[in-house]
């Protein structure tokens, strides 16, 4: 049974050369050299094969014999199953199936991720016929608890989770991804500055998007999650200038969809019925729901809940503040809601927007027609064609109400980013955040 026969559905392995490369007989390889300090040389066998090539397409390893990894310095591998090759010629559906895409989940062990990553093998994400490969990005401290998820992962049986890897180095993680769901991130303790939260995260956030730069695809698309995700994902972008900065979000959808709830619930409607919702701003408290461009049935909120009492003030800080209240009462943040709202935000880019909808992204700031301050990543609304790519919708109202809101989340924004300089390559930081700033999730 040779390989160039059957179709193996797993091939991301490593094997430990002396350091005389120029002796190995590769085809195609990246060098390294590992995490933890560790000296040797590790060479990373690149066959590009997919479950949906025909036999004939696929591409023999040659004189490559794939090893396990000598030792635990080698912390991105295929696990478990999915190591496993197969022999898929009998397998007639697997014809018609797209491409394997790479998906990277990063803080692949945390709560969102938990049922961020069930989702995606599912085939509820990017649709029945698409085979997937799941890379779980972790630390050194979770890397046991990445090993559990991942054997979650075996024991589903996704017939469209074609590979699983985990690893603790973006450099490798990140390799040729087409999607990258940057979830992990420090929580904010009790007593922790914003600053300081902003300064370790965005660390974090520098060193993915050098990563992403280096090594992942270059239309790939780029979703933080990890707060505070506006000015994380500028941070990202920044340090990832081969990569359109287009293609950074941050996630504002939970917002838009809390913000959806609360709207059905006053008019007594069922949620469908109410579309055209923006978050304007930042994912924090400053962010702003617009009510005023907002429909129920197709006709303006403010013609069907015309209490505008409640909706200047009740409905705004409601949605600011839900993600408090919720971890008030579950003592956790949201972390189901937050993997559906993932979802939902890459569906968005993926199918085309119903005529005459909009959903809400965190999009970098390059000739909005809003007036919001440029170089910045702000909540906008975005219509898509479904090819992944989006464009700003043009034709919404911002009344005084909604300006005035807008300049504050925007100042917010922009004290962020300068608190972040040195995170950009802008220069020094200087961090003097407004007093009241802080996450959804705190009160
Ligand atoms: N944008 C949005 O709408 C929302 C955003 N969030 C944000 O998403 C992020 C993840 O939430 P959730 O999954 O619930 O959190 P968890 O605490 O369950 O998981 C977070 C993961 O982040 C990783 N992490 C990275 N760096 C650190 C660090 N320095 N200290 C501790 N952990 C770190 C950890 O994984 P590892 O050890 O592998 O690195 C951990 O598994 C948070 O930043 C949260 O605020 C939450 C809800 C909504
Ligand atoms: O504040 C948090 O960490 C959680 C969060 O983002 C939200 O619930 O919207």
């Amino acid at each position: 049974m040779s390989l160039a026969e059957f179709s193996p559905c797993s091939y991301s392995r490593y094997q430990t050369l002396p350091s005389n490369l120029s002796s190995a007989p590769l085809t195609a390889f990246h060098v390294h050299a590992f995490k933890r300090g560790r000296s040797k040389l590790h060479v990373r066998r690149s066959l590009n094969i997919t479950c949906s090539v025909a036999p004939s397409q696929v591409q023999s390893p040659a004189t490559a014999v794939p090893v396990r990894p000598a030792d635990e310095a080698n912390k991105q591998e295929c696990y478990g199953v999915f190591c496993t090759t197969y022999d898929l010629k009998a397998e007639e559906k697997t014809k018609t199936w797209k491409s394997l895409i790479r998906v990277v989940v990063s803080g692949a062990a945390g709560m969102i991720s938990n049922h961020l990553l069930f989702k995606l093998a599912s085939g509820e994400v990017f649709g029945p016929d698409q085979p997937i490969a799941l890379r779980l990005l972790g630390s050194e401290r979770s890397y046991q608890a990445l090993e559990g998820v991942a054997m979650e992962l075996e024991d589903s049986l996704y017939p469209l989770l074609r590979e699983v890897s985990i690893g603790v180095n973006p450099y490798d993680v990140f390799e040729d991804a087409e999607w990258a769901l940057l979830v992990g991130a420090k929580p904010r303790g009790p007593g922790m500055e914003r600053a300081a939260l902003l300064d370790i995260n965005g660390q974090i956030f520098a060193e993915q998007g050098k990563a992403l730069n280096a090594v992942a695809s270059r239309s790939v698309k780029v979703m933080v999650v990890g707060n505070p995700c506006n000015t994380n994902a500028l941070i990202c972008l920044k340090n990832a200038p081969n990569i359109p900065a287009k293609n950074f979000h941050a996630l504002t959808r939970l917002d838009e969809n809390r913000a959806k709830c609360q709207l059905a619930l006053k008019a007594g409607v069922f949620y469908d019925k109410v579309s055209n919702v923006t978050i304007w701003g930042n994912h924090s408290t400053t962010q702003v729901p617009d009510f005023v461009n907002a429909k129920i049935n197709g006709v303006p909120v403010k013609k069907v809940i015309t209490d505008t009492k409640w909706l200047e003030q009740e409905f705004t800080e409601r949605v600011q503040k839900r993600g408090g209240v919720l971890i008030q009462k579950w003592g956790r943040s949201s972390a189901a809601s937050t993997a559906v709202s993932i979802v939902d935000g890459i569906r968005s880019l993926i199918t085309p927007t119903p005529e005459g909808d909009w959903f809400s992204s965190g999009v970098y700031t390059n000739g909005n027609p809003y007036g919001i301050a440029e170089d910045i990543v702000f909540s906008m609304p975005c219509r898509s064609k479904g090819d992944g790519d989006y464009e700003l919708v043009k034709d919404v109202v911002i009344d005084d109400f909604l300006r005035e809101r807008l300049k504050k989340t925007e100042a917010e924004l922009i004290a962020e980013k300068r608190c972040v300089a040195h995170l950009t390559g802008e220069g020094n930081a200087f961090c003097d955040l407004p007093e009241d700033t802080m996450l959804p999730g705190e009160q």
